[in-house]
C-alpha cells in the first residue's frame, strides 16, 4: 500500500449530449461535471456540497461508472504494487472488482431494496454474488452487521415494509459494508429522512467510517450536514468545485463568496449567531449554456465592479441583473406602463398613460436600484439605456448596457488560489490580494 490518497479524481467530466430531431443530430452539450479534481485520503470523509443541480450525484456515478465519463481520470489506489490505477480505463471483470471496494448510499434507500426479499437475503445478495457460496457463513455475516448498524439480527428474516425510513438507511448502510469496501460513496443519504432521525444516521455513519477505516465520499446540498461528518469539504457550483479544504478551515474562514452564501444558509437556533444579509438568489444557471468567466458571476453578491465605476456593491448587482435581463429580453416596458398607468384616469376618463419617468422609477425599483446612481459616469449610461427601453427600442437598450456595465468576472475564468494547508479557492478576489474575503457589513456571524 502507497501512502497516496486512495482515490484521486483528476479533471473528470460528464458533457450529455443534447440532441434535436429524429436523427438525434447533437446540438450541445450539458456539462454536468466539468472537469473536477480532488483526493479523498484513506479513512477520509470528504464532502462535496452545492445546491441542487450543481452536478453532485453525476460526479458521484461518474466515478464509480455507473455512468461513463466524458473526461479525466479516477485513479484507485488499491494497495497493489503498480499503484493507482484509472477506474475509467478498467474492463468488465476490473470494474467489477472495483464495485465491491467502493460501494454506494444513496438517498432513498427503498430504491435499492426488493420489497419480496427479505432484507437479510437482500444484504446477503451481493456475497453470493461476489463467490460465498456459504449460505450459514452468509447469514452470520450479515446477522452481525445488521446489529453494527443498530438493528437486531432477527431482523434479517424481516421485508423492506415493516422498517421505517431511518431503519431503511441502517439497511443500505449494512448492504455497503457486507463486502468490506474501501470506500463508500454516499449521496444525500440523510435528505429524505425525518429531522428527528437525521443526527442519528450521521452518528452511525460516523461510528462505522472510524470502525470499519473507510474512506468516504460524502454528498450533500446541506452545509450543516456536512459539518457533522466531514475532514475536509469540496463546494460545488455548476460542475465544477470552486473551493475545498478542511472543514474547519472552510466554515471559519470561507474563500469563495458561493461558499459564504452556503454558510449564510445555515439555520441557527441562537438568533445572536445567525449569519444573515447574503441572498442567494435565483436558480443555478443551465449547464448547456453556463455563465461565461466565473460561473457564479451571475448571482455574485461580490461581483467585482468595473474600474469605471465606484458603486455601492449592491446597486452593481443590481445593475447587472437589470443588464441581464434587458439582453435576454425579459423586462416588459409595456407591461411595467400598464400596471403603474392604470390606477388613474386621464382627462378624457381613460385609462391614465404612466409617464416615462414613472416607468424608469418602477423597473429600478423591481431590480433594487436608487433613483439615481451614486455614480455620475454609470447614472448617465444607465439613464442613456432607460432612454432607449422607454422608446421602445430594446435591442439599443440591450446593447447600452451590455457595453456599459462590464465585470471582470465574466471575462475570464479564475484559476485556484492556494491559502495554505491545502484550502484552496477559485475567485478573482482572492486571486487578487491573496487574503481572506472581508465580510458584507450586513453579514453577521
Ligand atoms: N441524463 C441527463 N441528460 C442531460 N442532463 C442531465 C442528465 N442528468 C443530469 N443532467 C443535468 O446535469 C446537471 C447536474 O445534475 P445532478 O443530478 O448531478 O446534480 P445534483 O447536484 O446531484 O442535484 P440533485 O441533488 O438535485 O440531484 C443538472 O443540470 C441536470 O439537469
Amino acid at each position: 500500500m502507497t501512502d497516496g490518497p486512495l482515490l484521486s479524481v483528476r479533471n473528470l467530466e460528464k458533457h450529455y449530449p443534447i440532441t434535436e430531431g429524429i436523427l438525434s443530430r447533437q446540438v450541445g452539450a450539458a456539462r454536468a461535471v466539468d472537469g473536477i479534481s480532488f483526493d479523498i485520503a484513506r479513512g477520509e470523509t470528504l464532502g462535496l456540497v452545492g445546491e441542487s443541480g450543481c452536478g453532485k450525484s453525476t460526479a458521484a456515478s461518474s466515478i464509480v461508472r455507473l455512468e461513463e465519463p466524458t473526461g479525466g481520470q479516477v485513479l484507485f489506489d488499491d494497495g497493489r504494487e503498480e499503484g493507482p490505477r484509472d477506474v475509467t480505463r478498467f474492463d468488465e471483470a476490473e470494474l467489477k472488482a472495483f464495485r465491491r471496494d467502493a460501494q454506494m448510499i444513496f438517498q432513498d434507500p427503498s430504491s435499492s431494496l426488493d420489497p419480496r426479499m427479505t432484507v437479510g437475503s437482500s444484504v446477503a445478495e451481493s456475497l453470493a454474488v461476489h463467490g460465498m457460496a456459504d449460505r450459514e457463513r452468509r447469514r452470520t455475516i450479515v446477522e452481525n452487521l445488521l446489529e453494527d448498524v443498530g438493528l437486531s439480527a432477527s431482523d434479517y428474516d424481516r421485508y423492506p415494509h415493516e422498517f421505517s425510513g431511518g431503519q431503511k438507511q441502517r439497511i443500505g448502510l449494512a448492504r455497503a459494508l457486507v463486502l468490506n469496501p474501501e470506500l463508500i460513496i454516499a449521496d444525500e443519504p440523510v435528505s429524505a429522512l425525518d429531522v428527528s432521525v437525521r443526527a442519528e444516521i450521521l452518528s452511525l455513519v460516523d461510528r462505522l467510517q472510524e470502525r470499519y477505516g473507510l474512506s468516504m465520499l460524502f454528498i450533500s446540498h446541506d452545509m450543516s450536514v456536512v459539518r457533522d461528518v466531514c475532514d475536509r469539504v469540496a463546494v460545488m457550483y455548476l460542475g465544477k468545485i470552486v473551493e475545498i479544504g478542511e472543514t474547519e478551515e472552510v466554515f471559519s474562514d470561507p474563500q469563495h463568496p458561493y461558499t459564504e452564501a452556503l454558510l449564510s444558509a445555515i439555520p441557527t437556533p441562537d438568533p445572536r449567531q445567525r449569519r444573515k444579509g447574503i441572498d442567494l438568489t435565483g436558480k443555478v444557471p443551465s449547464p448547456v449554456d453556463p455563465p461565461s468567466g466565473c460561473r457564479f458571476h451571475t448571482r455574485c453578491h461580490r461581483v467585482i465592479q468595473s474600474d469605471e465605476y465606484d458603486l455601492e456593491q449592491a446597486n452593481w448587482r443590481s445593475l447587472l441583473n437589470l443588464r441581464d435581463e434587458v439582453v435576454a429580453g425579459a423586462v416588459d416596458v409595456e407591461a411595467v406602463r400598464e400596471s403603474v398607468g392604470g390606477e388613474g384616469t386621464d382627462a378624457a376618463g381613460g385609462v391614465e398613460t404612466a409617464s416615462d419617468d414613472a416607468v424608469e422609477r418602477e423597473i429600478r425599483d423591481d431590480f433594487g436600484l436608487p433613483e439615481r446612481l451614486s455614480d455620475e459616469a454609470a447614472e448617465r449610461r444607465l439613464g442613456d439605456a432607460f432612454d432607449r427601453l422607454l422608446d421602445g427600442n430594446e435591442t439599443a437598450a440591450a446593447e447600452a448596457l451590455a457595453s456599459a456595465f462590464v465585470t471582470p468576472c465574466e471575462e475570464s475564468t479564475p484559476e485556484f488560489t492556494d491559502h495554505g494547508g491545502g484550502h484552496r479557492s477559485a475567485c478573482f478576489l482572492t486571486a487578487r490580494d491573496d487574503r481572506a474575503l472581508e465580510r458584507p457589513a450586513n453579514a453577521e456571524r
